[in-house]
């Protein structure tokens, strides 16, 4: 397994743009939980490794904007040659995935798509078509009216993916996205999520404890350790 080392100045240079993290520190309190960096290519998978409680989902939250006020961050996060943490949250533009679907419950399938897509693809029917048209190239033609709850759990898997897709991210977070899934369901599922995060051509950060998952993921790994 590789662990990755800070990248250099001239690697954060070439990574123009991809997703790239220098020297970022994350404490709680006076503890420190972690200091790292990492590039990651547009169309790379990189994962974050460790232990329950060592600070994965930490370092999400604070690329994301939602770092709980209870720790504190340091370092540089640039994205396309951007300074991230200097973007207000909600201009950040980046994709989530957690590992519960967390589809909204009083919308359709076809409902929760709708909301995420750009309100530039106007026209009630040319909004719906677009959605028809991304269910069925994931193979969940006709599905669009179904209630989220009535969908397995691998059918609620790729329609939080594509959701995410539809908003048209700059990078994707993926914080154990397979982790509720059966073993048989993870590995298809996982199949899936990773053809999609390489083909979008997106730089993928993928959080898990599961070495199966940074293995397939084929992307720098970076292990927070114990
Ligand atoms: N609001 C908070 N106040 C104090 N400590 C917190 C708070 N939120 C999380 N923690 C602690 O910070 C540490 C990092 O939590 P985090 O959820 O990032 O870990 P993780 O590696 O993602 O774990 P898991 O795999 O279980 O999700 C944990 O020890 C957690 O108990």
């Amino acid at each position: 397994m590789q662990v990755v080392a800070p990248p250099s100045p001239s690697d954060a240079a070439r990574a123009g743009d991809g997703l790239v993290l220098r020297d970022v520190r994350i404490a709680l309190g006076k503890a420190e939980l972690f200091r790292i960096g990492l590039t990651v290519h547009p169309g790379e998978i990189a994962t974050i490794m460790g232990p329950s409680g060592r600070g994965k989902s930490t370092l999400l939250a604070h690329i994301a904007g939602f770092l709980d006020p209870a720790f504190s961050a340091s370092g540089e996060v640039r994205l396309g040659g951007e300074d991230l943490l200097a973007l207000a949250p909600e201009e950040r533009r980046l994709g989530l995935m957690f590992q519960d679907s967390l589809l909204f419950p009083h919308m359709s399938v076809a409902g929760n798509l709708l909301f995420a897509l750009p309100q530039r693809i106007r026209g009630r029917r040319r909004r719906r078509a677009a959605v028809d048209e991304a269910l069925a190239d994931v193979g969940l033609e006709g599905l669009g009216e179904r209630d989220p709850v009535t969908l397995s759990g691998g059918q609620a898997s790729r329609v939080a993916l594509l959701r995410t897709l539809l908003a048209e991210p700059r990078a994707l977070l993926l914080d154990e996205p397979f982790s509720r899934l059966d073993r048989d369901l993870r590995g298809q599922v996982r199949t899936f999520v990773f053809e999609r995060a390489r083909s979008s051509g997106l730089p993928t950060l993928l959080v898990t404890h599961d070495h199966e998952d940074a293995e397939a993921a084929g992307g720098p790994i970076l292990d927070l350790g114990e």
